[in-house]
This record gives C-alpha cells, sequence and structure tokens, in this order.
C-alpha cells in the first residue's frame, strides 16, 4: 500500500472563489504560457485571507504562501530534504562541493562579473555572470532570504547533477540578504518562446524534443526526484538547441510506495491526481504529455474560462484525437498522447515505455539500422495483404529497403537502413503503415526489446556522473 503524506488539499468554498478570482486576474488559458502557477495563485489567495480578517481557513493547498509549506506537504526521500528542516542552511549547502564551500567564504561579486538579467521567476531573478578566473559564463539565480526551502532546490539539483538534461549547478553563495545559485548558462532560451514563435512542431521535431525531455524525466524518476512543475517555461535551451530542464523549486523526493498530496505545479499542467491530492512520478508524465499535446497541435488540451473550468477539464473532458486539428497527425502520435493523458494512473505509460513507444522509435532513431517485427498471423489483425503493401510502400519511399520472408507460420518483415534524413517532413502516412504492423502484433517484453535499438544511454551515462558528483550527506 502506498504511504500518502499530509493530505489536507480541500479548498473551502469561500476560498474557491477567490482563488478563481485571483487566478483568473493573472492567467492566459488559451495560449500556450501559463503567467502564474498554483503556487502563486495559493501565495496570492493567502494574502486576500490574511486582509480577510481571518474569516478563512489556513490555507493548506501547494505552497500554503510559501515554499516552506510546500516543503511540508511532501515526503522526504532517505535522510534528505524535509528531515533537515530545523537545522542551519549553511550546513546543508556547505556540503554540496568544494566550489560551494569556497562560494560561502566569498562573496560572490569577488568571483564573478554580474551581467544583465536572463528571467524573472516567481521567486528569484536570474543574471547572466562571468566567472572573474576563467571568463566562462553562467547564470546566477538570486534568491531572497525568506524562502527557506531554497536547500531542496540546491539538494535536488545537486542530487541529480551530472545529467546532460539537467542544468548544473556549479556553486551555491549566501549573503545577508541573499542565496545565489550559479548555474551552467542556458544561452538558447526557453522552450515556450521557440513555441509560441513556432506554432506546431513537425512530429519529427516533437519526437526528438520529447525523447530528451522524457530522458531527463526518467532520470529524475529513477533518482527518486518528482519535478511536479513539467512545462515549457522550465525546459531550456543551451546554445546548440540541445534542452535543460530547470526550476526545481518544486521538486520532491520520493521513496518507492510513497505518494505526494500538496497542490503544487502550473494549472493547465497539473495532473488530474494532483487536484484529488494522491500522486507520484505519473504526474510528471501528464505534464509532458500536454506539453506534447501543445508541440504537436499548438493548443494546450485543457482550457477553461477559470480555474475551476480548467480543473474540471482535467478532470473529466474526453480529449477528441479524431477533430480536424489531428488529421495531419499520424495514428501512432495520437496513441503514445492517449496512453499518456489517461486519467487511470496505472494504466498511464511510464517515461521509460515512453521511449519504447514505436513513434518515438520511428522518428527519433536517426538510423534504425534493424527493425525487426515477427508477425505472427494469429496476432496480426490487419489482412495478408497489408504486408506487402508496407513493403512497397517503404521500398517506394526510396531510403529503405526491405525483405519479407515468410518461413512457415512467422512472417518476418525487416526494414534496413530505415534513414530518416529528410528530418522536416513529416509522413504522418507512412507512421501508420508501419502503424499497423507494429500495434496490431502483441509485443511481449523481448519482441520489444527487439524494437528497441540502444534507446537507453542515458542510465550507464548517469550512474557513474552522479556517482562521483552526489553529495555524501545526503
Ligand atoms: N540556467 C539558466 N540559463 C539561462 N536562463 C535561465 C537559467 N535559469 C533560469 N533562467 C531564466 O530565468 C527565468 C526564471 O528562472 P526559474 O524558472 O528557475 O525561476 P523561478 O523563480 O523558480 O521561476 P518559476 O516562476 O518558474 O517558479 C527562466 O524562465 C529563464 O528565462
Amino acid at each position: 500500500m502506498r504511504n500518502k503524506r499530509k493530505g489536507c488539499e480541500i479548498l473551502c468554498p469561500r476560498q474557491r472563489e477567490m482563488w478563481n478570482s485571483i487566478c483568473d486576474s493573472g492567467s492566459s488559458m488559451s495560449n500556450l504560457k501559463t503567467h502564474f502557477s498554483l503556487e502563486e495563485c495559493s501565495r496570492r489567495l493567502k494574502k486576500r485571507c490574511k486582509e480577510d480578517d481571518g474569516l478563512c481557513c489556513e490555507v493548506t493547498v501547494g505552497s500554503c504562501g510559501s515554499r516552506t509549506r510546500l516543503a511540508a506537504t511532501a515526503p522526504p526521500s532517505g535522510s534528505s530534504s524535509i528531515s533537515l528542516c530545523g537545522r542551519g542552511l549553511k550546513r546543508k549547502i556547505g556540503c554540496i562541493e568544494a566550489a560551494t564551500q569556497m562560494g560561502r567564504k566569498n562573496k560572490i561579486e569577488d568571483d564573478y562579473v554580474m551581467g544583465e538579467a536572463l528571467g524573472k521567476g516567481k521567486f528569484g531573478s536570474v543574471f547572466l555572470c562571468r566567472s572573474k578566473v576563467t571568463g566562462v559564463e553562467f547564470a546566477c539565480k538570486t534568491l531572497p532570504k525568506g524562502e527557506e526551502t531554497v536547500h531542496k532546490e540546491v539538494e535536488i539539483m545537486q542530487h541529480l547533477s551530472g545529467h546532460p538534461g539537467v542544468v548544473t549547478l556549479h556553486s551555491v553563495y549566501e549573503d545577508a540578504e541573499s542565496f545565489h545559485l550559479v548555474m551552467e548558462l542556458c544561452s538558447g532560451g526557453r522552450l515556450i518562446d521557440e513555441m509560441t514563435k513556432e506554432g506546431r512542431y513537425s512530429e519529427h521535431k516533437s519526437a526528438n524534443i520529447f525523447k530528451d525531455l522524457m530522458l531527463v524525466i526518467q532520470y529524475c524518476h529513477d533518482m527518486g526526484v518528482v519535478h511536479r512543475d513539467i512545462k515549457p517555461e522550465n525546459i531550456l535551451l543551451t546554445a546548440s538547441g540541445k534542452i535543460k530542464l530547470a526550476d526545481f523549486g518544486l521538486a520532491m523526493r520520493i521513496a518507492n510506495g510513497q505518494s505526494l498530496s500538496g497542490l503544487a505545479g502550473s494549472p493547465a499542467y497539473v495532473a488530474p491526481e494532483v487536484l484529488t491530492g494522491d500522486y507520484g512520478q505519473k504526474a510528471d508524465i501528464w505534464s509532458a504529455g500536454v506539453l506534447l499535446h501543445a508541440l504537436l497541435v499548438g493548443v494546450l488540451p485543457f482550457q477553461g474560462d477559470s480555474l475551476d473550468a480548467l480543473f474540471e477539464a482535467i478532470k473529466s473532458m474526453q480529449l477528441d484525437f479524431h477533430s480536424e486539428k489531428w488529421q495531419s497527425v499520424s495514428k501512432l502520435a495520437r496513441d503514445l498522447l492517449e496512453r499518456i493523458l489517461t486519467r487511470d494512473v496505472a494504466a498511464r505509460i511510464t517515461a521509460e515505455e515512453v521511449l519504447s513507444h514505436p513513434w518515438m522509435m520511428f522518428y527519433t532513431e536517426r538510423t534504425l539500422k534493424t527493425v525487426s517485427v515477427r508477425l505472427k498471423p494469429k496476432h496480426f489483425s490487419g489482412t495478408p495483404s497489408q504486408i506487402p503493401a508496407i513493403t512497397s510502400r517503404l521500398e517506394s519511399d526510396g531510403k529503405k529497403r526491405c525483405s519479407k520472408s515468410l518461413n512457415g507460420e512467422t512472417k518476418d518483415l525487416r526494414c534496413e537502413s530505415l534513414n530518416r534524413e529528410s528530418e522536416e517532413s513529416d509522413d504522418s502516412g507512412l507512421v501508420d503503415v508501419l502503424a499497423a504492423a507494429i500495434l496490431h502484433c502483441r509485443i511481449s517484453e523481448p519482441k520489444r526489446s527487439r524494437l528497441c535499438v540502444n534507446n537507453s544511454p542515458i542510465r550507464e551515462q548517469c550512474s557513474s556522473n552522479v556517482n562521483s558528483n552526489l553529495c555524501k550527506a545526503f
């Protein structure tokens, strides 16, 4: 049985009413940007409640007006994070790494030249800075003191440090007013800004962005971390266009069998089970699915004129994948999205399963040397004539050589060098022909692994990095 911690997230009607009015004033549901988050609403609500001569019961949602309360809504994993809440922040930050120790003694101005503002979040501002010693540029996130959970953000960033998809924390400084987190610079800006410019993405581009995102989410989950705020505003791009997951301010560590209960995240991206107050890693998968929806068709799947309406849509609205806007999107992409945006948490696929979904495989393996699908007639629901059709379609594409062999009861369809060089041209029809072959046969684990050509190098890559970077104190 799952061990659920602290589940008091129900708003009284008065709070709900205030919540709607507060959040509506800052929201922009109809486009992709989410200018506010649940925590921001919660903070504004608490302020309003205070002004309202205490008629409201205390806000127990999300951060409860501060990140400190937010931290208290979810369990720590092992001895880290929450169990250290009452102890000195310096001590916690001090165990990060040698660079941080130095940071504690020096002022940030001694080591870095501060530059222009790069962005502003709810809790702090981020500035460009340059090392006086090496000349290397970094991003410095300055968080005013009073944000007691800064240690949690620092600890989680350190815990995840070393993965190519996570913004690396370089060092931490503290002065009388603030903490300064010196991080790897992502000079390519935010994914949300790219999405706003680009509108709909091609399936090829969507799948490649999504693969990188899923690899980092899979890594977070393997490391016992739930990000809780997956959205394109928190996905940054490097100069070379690679994605980096940022903003671990709401992230929580979670042990096997434990679940979280605090309402946290950004309304349009929040999973239905977060609204009912019992969730885990799969909440990140849902949020990523909302992002994939936006990439593929340029709009968010769940919208509403008020927060209540939005939450209602998230909890019960049926998505129509046959509508006009989906006509140019392959069935396989829709199949993946349906498996992600399912409200049944147990049925929702994991990061690992997303990565081995045929749509991901098709678009993200640059050269699929061998796709071998064993089609047993009794599991293949299509007509036998579909197999030559698949073959000739692939052959006529001019990039693949397919051969078909019929051996007794088993038909092998082998496509060699399925090269996706023409990256911008989607061929949703071709994807669906392959889908007919792939989806209509029963894919058992061993068969699945034949489809997965080296799709998870990340684990190896990470484990060593992480071990070398992991703060021993946690
Ligand atoms: N490593 C980085 N490199 C470049 N820009 C960054 C970096 N980290 C953050 N930024 C910029 O600063 C903005 C705010 O950063 P961040 O999201 O971490 O702050 P926050 O206060 O936790 O924000 P939020 O409101 O999303 O919770 C980002 O949207 C981005 O534009």
